[in-house]
């Protein structure tokens, strides 16, 4: 099943056409990269599909679909989360609460929480929270307060905070930024795990090629707004016209 959908999608910035007809599918359970050269359109292209940006033409479409005309915590509504924002963590809270309130926050997809009208489902609720925290390694750090924790568990609660929304489609931008490289590559297998146990559909843009080649089904690769390329890491590495663009002067 196509999960996400672009058709002709285009952005312009006055003359400067930063994502140009792009068309590109999503399926569900493909773990997809997006990378390409510094101003190649890939922010851009995040911030349309999830209405942060209004295309100047073009459609965009979840679960078959049209999401244009909706606002962005719709969009988050019908089942897409972006993860790696330091903004939806509560600093003052523990990791827990954290999750508990991203859980409950949740409302969309079988799994419907809302606090409100449900209160007898809490047990579900801290079973989910519980799951989630299990999953990004950090239920022994349960009762910590978000702010005390270093930065690579910061990261961690940022990925559980997206996770307990149980999104369909996880959008990720540069998740290791700032990351040691012990951090980087444990958040690598967190994610490679997490996209295993709960089938997890994702958009990442990255600029570390040995995450991407090694974290990637599929590659999408943008060149001046435009895909020149998408295919498995393997093709995508092979094409010449990739090599051109993006990987040009690393021939050996
Ligand atoms: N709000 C804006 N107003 C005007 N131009 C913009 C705006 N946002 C992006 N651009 C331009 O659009 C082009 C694409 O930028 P974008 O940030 O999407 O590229 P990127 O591939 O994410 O780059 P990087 O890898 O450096 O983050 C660039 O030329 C950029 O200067």
């Amino acid at each position: 099943m196509t999960l996400l959908q672009t058709e002709q999608l285009t952005k312009q910035f006055g003359g400067l056409t930063a994502v140009d007809e792009v068309d590109m599918e999503i399926e569900q359970g493909e773990g997809v990269s997006l990378i390409g050269p510094n101003g190649a359109g890939k922010s851009t292209l995040i911030n349309l599909v999830t209405r942060r940006l209004e295309p100047s033409y073009g459609d965009v479409s979840f679960k078959g679909e049209s999401i244009v005309g909706m606002d962005p915590h719709e969009v988050v509504q019908q089942g897409m989360s972006k993860s790696f924002q330091t903004a939806s963590v509560f600093p003052e809270l523990s990791v827990k609460e954290n999750a508990t309130i991203a859980a409950l926050a949740a409302e969309h997809g079988s799994f419907r929480v809302n606090f409100f009208r449900h209160r007898n489902s809490y047990p579900a609720v801290e079973e989910l929270t519980n799951d989630v925290l299990r999953s990004v390694g950090l239920y022994g750090e349960r009762e910590t307060q978000a702010d005390s924790l270093d930065y690579g568990n910061k990261r961690r609660l940022e990925l559980g905070i997206a996770l307990a929304a149980e999104p369909d489609m996880l959008l990720m931008d540069e998740p290791t930024a700032g990351m040691s490289p012990d951090e980087t590559q444990s958040t690598v297998e967190l994610i490679k795990r997490v996209k295993d146990e709960l089938d997890l559909t994702f958009l990442l843009v990255e600029h570390d090629m040995e995450i991407v080649f090694d974290i990637s089904d599929r590659i999408v690769v943008l060149n001046r707004g435009s895909v020149i390329s998408t295919g498995t890491p393997e093709e995508v590495q092979n094409d010449p016209a990739v090599q051109e663009a993006y990987l040009g002067g690393v021939e050996e």
